[in-house]
């Protein structure tokens, strides 16, 4: 078995009385991109900082690429990339002196360092603005150079505390083709996020964290599994959309139901035989349905029936 580029297992972190970390245990592959999917608070950056050795853990223990990790382990430290949320660029340098002012912190130079700029500005698709100051850049490219800033030292996990937050939707999607590039590369990432499409699109696994415990892990498959035969029914219509909602919730087979970017959706066994009865509750509450859509459930579904509540606030 090849050794995991990353292992954490049972982390555990309190702040006085609060737990923000409960027991954790996780494995990343070579490779692999593995996202901690959980909402605002629920011991995501945390998770990564114990993982770091930026924050001593209360227990547990973290193996990168097999050696253990903690603040004094200089080593094993170095085959990290972490890039926290917070940008940390020089506005006013280029995207080359900057990685070339990062790479030097980390004791490269002359050639190699030439080099290591080179192949990161290509892995993050700023070769083509490499001499251009860091003030002139989009959101999005500013967090793909904070990212390549992580990756001059050739680590080989790379750990990002929600890239996207903050960044407009195109940004956020090129953001995004980078982390993708990157597994292909056979890098190991660590990804959080509360975006559940950036889990189910970026990540092989997904940890579901809410406070601070993992409460479920496995492909998008897997963990659409844990729900059983259920279905997503979303009801584009028109009028009171939140009483039709609760009339729905009422009805046998429905676990869930809630207004959602302007729809109703519903979480339901066998969504399809359902579909006479939803339309009839629509007729008598005075709703006109435009149309109604049965598909498989997604992340957010999954997130909602282990926690009880919703990934977004
Ligand atoms: N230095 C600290 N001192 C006290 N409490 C802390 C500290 N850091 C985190 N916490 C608490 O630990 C819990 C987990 O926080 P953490 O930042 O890990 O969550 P998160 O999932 O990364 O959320 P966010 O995306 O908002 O950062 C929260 O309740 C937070 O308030």
């Amino acid at each position: 078995m090849t050794t995991p580029a990353l292992s954490a297992a049972h982390l555990g972190k309190r702040f006085g009385d609060r737990v923000a970390v409960d027991d954790v245990s996780f494995t990343v592959a070579p490779g692999e991109t593995y996202g901690l999917l959980g909402p605002n608070g629920a011991g995501k950056t945390t998770t990564i900082r114990l993982v770091c050795g930026l924050l001593r853990a209360d227990r547990g223990e973290v193996l990168v690429a097999g050696s253990p990790v903690g603040p004094t382990r200089p080593d094993a430290k170095r085959q990290i990339g972490y890039v926290p949320q917070e940008i940390a660029l020089y506005p006013d340098l280029s995207a080359r002196e900057n990685l070339r002012f990062f790479g030097r912190l980390y004791g490269l130079q002359g050639k190699p360092l030439n080099h290591r700029v080179g192949k990161v500005l290509e892995l993050i698709g700023l070769t083509d603005r490499a001499g251009d100051r860091v003030e002139s850049f989009s959101g999005g490219m500013q967090r793909r150079l904070n990212i390549g800033a992580g990756l001059l030292h050739e680590p080989s996990l790379l750990i990002l505390d929600e890239p996207t937050v903050g960044v407009d939707p195109q940004s956020r999607h090129a953001v995004m083709e980078s982390v993708q590039s990157f597994g292909a590369a056979g890098l190991a990432v660590l990804y959080t996020t509360h975006y559940m499409e950036e889990a189910e699109r970026l990540c092989d696994r997904v940890g579901i964290i809410d406070h601070g415990r993992l409460v479920a892990e496995g492909t998008r498959r897997q963990l659409v599994a844990r729900l059983g035969e259920r279905d997503r029914i979303s009801l584009s219509a028109t009028g009171d959309l939140a009483v039709l909602a609760e009339k729905c919730g009422l009805l046998a087979g429905v676990d869930r139901a809630d207004v959602k970017d302007g729809e109703v959706q519903l979480l339901a066994c066998e969504g399809r035989r359902l579909l006479p009865d939803v339309l009839e509750v629509a007729e008598r509450t005075g709703v006109s349905v435009r149309s109604v859509e049965v598909d498989e459930p997604d992340l957010e579904a999954v997130f909602l029936h282990l926690t009880g509540t919703a990934l977004r606030e």
